[in-house]
């Protein structure tokens, strides 16, 4: 094994300091087995908390990776985003045997409380793997049940920028999309990097799995497997200043690539499982 893993704790959280031997650190909150910080570096950190977010028992943090599941944004019955993001989960130490070599792994199954919200016997699975300039994150779920059930998911990917204005995202550029911030409306393909310009939420279907973030000088590198669909979300400058646990001017600092799965649901049949991954590399 070479990673190490130190207990700490962060405004009242409970966290997981994961260390490579490089030098690398990725950070783990067990409220919503929310990855909090990724250093590839001592000094630079590339993810982006929100200096507002609210780290209340049963809120949401504003920021880091937070895990959407069982539904992703409104397209259910359930609450925004679904309930995983809002639960205490636990940490089951750093295995060996999973899809990624070592990674730390975190576990929520179903309880009383989750089924009176969602009546499906489920376990997830959160794990988290650090090398010394990569960050690999992987949701898997597991049907507990006696009958299938569907769920949409994603890995609400905050990035840390250095000047949005500066910033492109390549790889999108063939993809028709649905904007989220104009009622869903279908708009086609742009033919260009995605730029961020203002309030921008929008629903890649199918997305390519591969894709650049490039601010100024520096491109972070970013890839998915099982995830089919790419959420792109900057709030924008009004947005932003009317959320209370972000802020004016937040905007500025940050542009969510969410690797999800989103317009088509998954169904798992029982016994089944599902995985989705989401690969940071410097
Ligand atoms: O404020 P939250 O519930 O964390 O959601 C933040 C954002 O998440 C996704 O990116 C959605 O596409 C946006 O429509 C939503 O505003």
């Amino acid at each position: 094994m070479s990673l190490s893993v130190e207990p700490f704790e962060q405004r009242g959280l409970s966290c997981v300091r994961l260390r490579h031997p490089g030098g690398a650190t990725a950070d783990v909150s067990l409220h919503g087995a929310h990855v909090l910080s990724w250093k590839p570096a001592p000094a630079r950190e590339r993810l982006y908390l929100s200096p507002n977010a609210s780290h209340a028992p049963g809120s949401a943090i504003r920021g880091g990776i937070p895990v959407i599941f069982p539904q992703f944004a409104a397209r259910g019955p359930l609450t925004k985003h679904g309930f995983a993001r809002l639960l205490e989960w636990r940490f089951a130490g750093l295995r060996d045997a999973t899809p990624f070599g070592e990674s730390a792994v975190f576990e929520l199954d179903d309880d009383e409380h989750t089924r009176s919200l969602w009546p499906h016997r489920f376990g997830a699975r959160l794990h988290v793997a650090l090398s010394a300039d990569a960050l690999q994150v992987g949701l898997e779920v597991i049907n507990r049940d006696e009958s299938p059930f569907a769920f949409t998911a994603a890995l609400h990917t905050y990035l840390r920028v250095a000047k949005l204005a500066a910033v492109e995202l390549c790889g999108l550029e063939s993809t028709p999309y649905e904007d989220s911030a104009r009622r869903s409306a279908p708009m086609p393909a742009s033919g260009a990097p995605v730029r961020f310009e203002g309030e921008l939420d929008r629903v890649y279907a199918n997305a390519p799995r591969a894709l650049g973030l490039r601010d100024g000088d520096a491109t972070l590198h970013l890839d998915a497997e099982g995830f089919r669909d790419t959420v792109v979300w900057n709030p924008g400058a009004t947005l932003a200043a009317s959320m209370g646990d972000l802020g004016a001017g937040e905007h500025l600092r940050f542009v969510c690539v969410e690797a999800g799965t989103v317009v088509d649901p998954v169904t798992l049949a029982p016994g089944e499982r599902w995985l989705g991954v989401q690969r940071l590399r410097e």
